[in-house]
Order: structure tokens, then C-alpha cells, then sequence
């Protein structure tokens, strides 16, 4: 499976110690920059990856900046696109479980990488429990 990654210079090291987990757990990456720790814009970085979602060219996408809130709110303005900003393991298996967020964002002066690795496979690994509530509540957020 591809996943679409991108960064900030906040985000720029955590991206590269996932993108590292994430080839070592036999993903293909699409790494859409930034390439350095060189300030650079976060909306610039949030909207390419979530345009390369949102056109089918990975079904998954990881952004990073300093606090994962910048890049996800850029990300969160490309239609279809439901990019979750996640801090623990919970939120990411709930991320999941009931948002079916197709994006994870993360913060690199926030998550360490350790941290970061468990979010990043909770998220992978759980399931959308489709059908009912869930599925109802995430037709309604693609309407919008
Ligand atoms: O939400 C925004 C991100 O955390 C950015 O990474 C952060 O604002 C960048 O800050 P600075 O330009 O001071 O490095």
C-alpha cells in the first residue's frame, strides 16, 4: 500500500523516523517534501499531501508540523479528506474506529518518536467499524 507523506520544518525529523518505520513495515511512500529543517509554510505541505489523497493516488496520508494542528487544518479543507490531528494511542484507534480518518497529522515538538510509531500503527491496524452510527456520520462530513 502507498501512504502519502509530508512535513513542515517542525515536522520534518518525526516524518522521516516514521517514513523510516513505515518502509521497514513494507509500505511504498510518497514523500511530498519538505526535504530540510528550513522554515518553509505548513498549508503549502497539508494541502499537496491531502490533494494526493483526495485524487486516489494513495488512500492514506501522514502530515507533520510543529504541533499537527497547522497541517491538518490545511489538510481538513481538501474535500474527502478526514485528517486527524491524534496526541495518544486512543486517539488514534478512535481516529479510526469511528472517524475512518483517511489522514493522520502528528506534531514533531509534541510526540516523541516512540510515541509517534505506536500512534502510526494503531491507526494502520484498527479497523473502521462500518455500518450504523459511524458510517451515517461519515457520509454526512464527505457531504459537506
Ligand atoms: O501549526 C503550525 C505548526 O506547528 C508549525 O510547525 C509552526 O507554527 C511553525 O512555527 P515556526 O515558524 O516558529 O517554526
Amino acid at each position: 500500500m502507498i501512504i502519502a507523506v509530508a512535513s513542515d520544518h517542525g515536522g520534518f525529523k518525526l516524518k522521516l523516523a516514521v517514513k523510516k518505520h513505515l518502509i521497514d513495515r513494507g509500505y511504498q511512500i510518497v514523500d511530498l517534501g519538505t526535504t530540510s529543517e528550513e522554515s518553509v509554510d505548513y498549508p503549502i505541505y497539508g494541502k499537496v499531501c491531502a490533494e494526493a489523497v483526495a485524487a486516489g493516488k494513495a488512500p492514506l496520508g501522514m502530515v507533520f508540523c510543529g504541533t499537527g494542528i497547522g497541517i491538518s487544518i490545511a489538510a481538513n479543507k481538501i474535500h474527502g479528506i478526514r485528517c486527524a490531528n491524534c496526541t495518544s494511542v486512543e486517539m488514534a484507534h478512535l481516529a479510526k474506529q469511528h472517524n475512518n480518518a483517511n489522514m493522520l497529522a502528528m506534531g514533531g515538538r509534541i510526540t516523541d518518536e516512540e510515541l509517534a510509531i505506536k500512534i502510526t500503527d494503531e491507526w494502520l491496524d484498527t479497523e473502521f467499524e462500518s455500518g450504523g452510527r459511524h458510517s451515517r456520520r461519515v457520509d454526512m462530513l464527505n457531504e459537506m
